[in-house]
């Protein structure tokens, strides 16, 4: 049964003209979580041999990078890179690309090599899952989305919490067309929390309620953040300091108040 629904996108990517059934994930993916938008760019990391890339510039139309170890044949409209995610060189390449402003959107259906171990895979997976959350750390935009393959194990969860640390909303979700497929699940990251903050950023903080210079909460662009070494006056230069995914502004006038009455 699970043998034929494999079968199934298999003839389905063929008759479609997709490089690869793991097109259909990634519709599938997208149906349920909305991660790709019209006009965003993407970048896909572990992309070879396209499947993905023919999906994400259907559904956006706009920018599309691949990069992966193999050599990617041309897709009209998509630009690749030939290089290892883990390498500082291709992150400069992708930055170079896709603008110091970032990406919108970060996929990742990279794959280690199975051994057929299972510990030794999933340890391998989490590793390369690991790589492409830093990835995606330094070329996502604010608010940005991420997708990312992992094999589940026993650092599962460990792995899960570090997306949660990263993103405003995050899922795991196995989409249909893997549903058969050993372990492998889907770590979908929504609003990207901690983008760094670039040379030259300047934000205007409401730091009126803080009362006096010094660390505090604060509501930046929809963003809690805590700061560091803020002065009270006009604009100010902040340092983000800990991000806390879900943290309603009420929660921090809460904090506030508690801090004013101490
Ligand atoms: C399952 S395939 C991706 C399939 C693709 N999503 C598609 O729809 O055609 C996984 C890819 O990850 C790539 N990969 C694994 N480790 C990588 C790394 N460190 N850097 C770049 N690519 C990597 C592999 O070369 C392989 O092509």
């Amino acid at each position: 049964m699970a043998r034929d629904r494999r079968d199934h996108y298999y003839h389905q990517a063929k008759e479609e003209g997709y490089r690869s059934r793991a097109s259909f994930k990634l519709k599938q993916i997208n149906e349920k979580h909305k991660v790709i938008n019209r006009g965003d760019s993407v970048v896909d990391l572990g992309a070879a041999p396209g499947g993905w890339l023919q999906v994400a510039k259907q559904l956006s139309g706009g920018k599309v990078l691949g990069v992966d170890l193999q050599r990617i044949d041309p897709i009209e409209g998509v630009e690749t890179i030939q290089g290892d995610i883990n390498a500082e060189s291709t992150i400069k390449k992708i930055i170079k690309i896709v603008g110091e402003k970032g990406a919108d959107v970060v996929l990742c259906d990279a794959a280690p090599n199975l051994s057929g171990n299972w510990s030794y895979d999933h340890a391998r997976s989490i590793e390369l899952s690991t790589s492409a959350l830093e990835c995606a750390k330094k070329i996502l935009k604010p608010k940005g989305n991420f997708v990312v393959k992992v094999f589940q194990g026993d650092m599962f969860n460990d792995y899960l919490d570090e997306v949660k640390n990263n993103f405003v909303r995050v899922k795991a979700y196995s989409p249909q067309a893997s549903r058969s497929q050993s372990a492998e699940i889907y770590v979908i990251g929504k609003k990207f929390l901690t983008a760094p903050l670039r040379k030259g950023d300047k934000f205007v903080v409401d730091i009126e309620k803080l009362g006096s210079s010094g660390d505090g909460a604060v509501l930046i662009e929809g963003f809690v953040v805590f700061v560091k070494e803020v002065e009270v006056g006009e604009k100010v230069r902040i340092k983000i300091a800990d991000v806390k995914p879900n943290f309603a502004f009420a929660d921090v006038e809460e904090r506030l108040q508690k801090s004013e009455s101490h």
